[in-house]
């Protein structure tokens, strides 16, 4: 099975500081790859990396087998990548199904036609209730992204990233600030993603980590510390000294 997504011994340095040092893994469909490291170690500059918004020093990226290594972010999400959208960049007074609908519209590349248009689409009106519907927001359809919990904005954030149709999709701590209560809903929807995706998710909470992922890659001081089934890297000695702690 060819990969969806392959690092080729990727590099970054921020002047004398090398922050990803030949970094190689690939994800297959149906992967759920967490990428784990202490803090600093590089994952948020590999991640970056990947989506494009920064560059490589050296090495490759490649997308469902096209090398993307020079290519925008934007042209990499045309290619199959998605990254959940930080909330805070959208319009937060929209309704939800509105911001769902914009990011289908997108999607098919009518955006210059305006978003009052969307109505005369009722194919993509269906897809956002089916999307809002899979995330348990059916109830706010109407309701401004802003008036929603924490959360549920979280879970709007993945909702966008999967209403672009990718092939690959980035979750960058999707846990992170969302009160315990509402963690078992974005867990189910973690859960309920497309089986044949293939995600690459970044997380503090090993909790998740553990139970999400069926591989974990390890990155300290930017090297692949470790690359292998949660059990392994669980008990790898290397991974507990470096990061794990016990
Ligand atoms: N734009 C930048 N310019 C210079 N140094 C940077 C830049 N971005 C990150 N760094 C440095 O690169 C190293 C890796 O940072 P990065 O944020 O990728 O790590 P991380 O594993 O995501 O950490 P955390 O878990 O704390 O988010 C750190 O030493 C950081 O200070």
């Amino acid at each position: 099975m060819s990969a969806l997504l392959e690092l080729q011994s990727v590099d970054k340095r921020f002047g004398g500081l090398h922050v990803t040092r030949g970094v190689s893994f690939a994800l297959h469909a149906g992967d759920r790859l967490a990428l784990i490291g202490p803090n600093g170690a590089g994952k948020t500059t590999l991640v970056n990396q990947i989506s494009g918004v920064l560059g490589c020093d050296s090495g490759k990226i490649s997308l469902l087998g096209e090398d993307v290594t020079r290519l925008s972010p934007a042209q990499r999400v045309r290619a199959g990548l998605a990254r959940t959208f930080q909330i805070t960049t959208l319009a937060p007074h929209f309704a939800v199904q509105r911001q769902i609908e914009l990011a289908l519209f997108e999607r098919e590349g009518r955006t210059g036609r305006m978003w009052r248009s969307v109505d005369a689409y009722p194919a993509l009106q269906a897809e956002a209730q089916s999307i809002l519907t899979r995330f348990g927001l059916s109830d706010h359809a109407g309701t401004a992204t802003e008036d929603l919990a924490y959360g549920e904005q979280r879970l709007i954030e993945m909702a966008l990233a999967l209403a672009l149709r990718p092939k690959v999709v980035l979750l960058d701590e999707p846990m992170a600030g969302v009160p315990k209560g509402d963690g078992n809903r974005l867990l189910a929807a973690l859960d309920s993603l497309p089986r044949d995706l293939a995600v690459l998710i970044i997380e503090h909470d090993m909790d998740l980590v553990f139970r999400f992922a069926n591989r974990i890659v390890v990155l300290a001081e930017g090297a692949v510390l470790a690359d292998g089934s949660p059990d392994e890297v669980r008990r790898d000695p290397r991974v507990r000294a470096a990061y794990l702690g016990n």
